[in-house]
């Protein structure tokens, strides 16, 4: 195995701390993720998916355990510092761009994202070729939008602008909370393949929060359940290849 491009130690997270509704969520985590890797997450609602990807961007912190990055300890890290390397995209369309700006502006944005901000229209200009030929890959019409401010688009043409902003500059670690879940069947496959061909042409590291056992079993090479704050299932490769929706559904109802 190659060394973790993420590495989790015994991580745990209270919430209410102090109060009578104090709550354990995570309960000791370990996980390694190597270079590549495509996790599935699934999980039953309350199980702690979204908090495990709040702690890993940074916008939980941790009461203990420690979290590397290329084995660097990011544990005490901000989330703005965090951005550098790790992206995310939300299950909200609304979350990913700003609905004034256009299309173009947003990738621009995106593209610039850690650099000093250089938003001159001849910027904007020399990009729009490199975003028509971009926006092309997600196949609903974005190319034809570049103008267009981001809150007129449709639910699905924003959240593939949000998928692409995020996945621009080729990110040390891409996290998705659920991002087809607020689209319709046609628009969810639709940025599935898309999700699907950005990781592998780019050999990008993700983490994927799914409640759609299907695309959990379809996408990715590793798939991961969590419940009641614990990794109860971490299966790779061959294993997860042969799992069936049925072994899933098993594997559900016995918690
Ligand atoms: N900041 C917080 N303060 C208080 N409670 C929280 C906080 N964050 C999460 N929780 C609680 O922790 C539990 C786990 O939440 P989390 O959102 O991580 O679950 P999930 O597995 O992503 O669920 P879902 O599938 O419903 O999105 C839930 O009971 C939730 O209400």
């Amino acid at each position: 195995m190659p060394n973790p491009i993420l590495s989790i130690e015994n991580l745990t997270t209270v919430v209410r701390k102090g109060t009578s509704s104090e709550l354990q969520i995570l309960k000791g985590i370990n996980l390694d993720i190597f270079p590549g890797d495509f996790i599935t997450l699934l999980g039953s609602n309350g199980a702690g998916k979204s908090t495990l990807l709040n702690v890993i961007a940074g916008n939980l912190t941790a009461d203990t355990g420690t979290i590397k990055i290329n084995a660097h300890d990011v544990t005490k890290q901000d989330e703005t510092t965090r951005t550098k390397y790790i992206s995310r995209v939300f299950q909200d369309p609304k979350l990913g761009t700003a609905p004034r700006l256009t299309v173009a502006e947003n990738l621009l944005l995106a593209k610039k994202r850690g650099l000093k901000r250089t938003f001159l229209p001849r910027n904007l200009k020399r990009s729009l070729p490199e975003f028509k030929v971009l926006t092309k890959t997600t196949g609903n019409g974005l190319d034809q939008r570049l103008n267009t401010p981001t809150g007129d688009l449709s639910g699905g043409q924003r959240q593939a602008l949000s998928f692409l902003m995020a996945t621009l500059n080729n990110p040390t670690i891409l996290l998705l909370d659920e991002h087809t879940a607020a689209l319709d069947p046609k628009t969810s496959d639709q940025l599935m393949q898309l999700t699907d061909k950005t990781i592998q042409d780019n050999h990008l590291t993700a983490l994927m929060i799914t409640h759609r056992l299907e695309d959990a079993l379809k996408y990715g090479n590793r798939l991961i359940a969590l419940h009641d704050g614990q990794i109860t299932l971490d299966v790779r490769d061959n294993e997860k290849a042969s799992l069936t929706k049925a072994d899933l559904l098993n594997y559900f109802a016995t918690y």
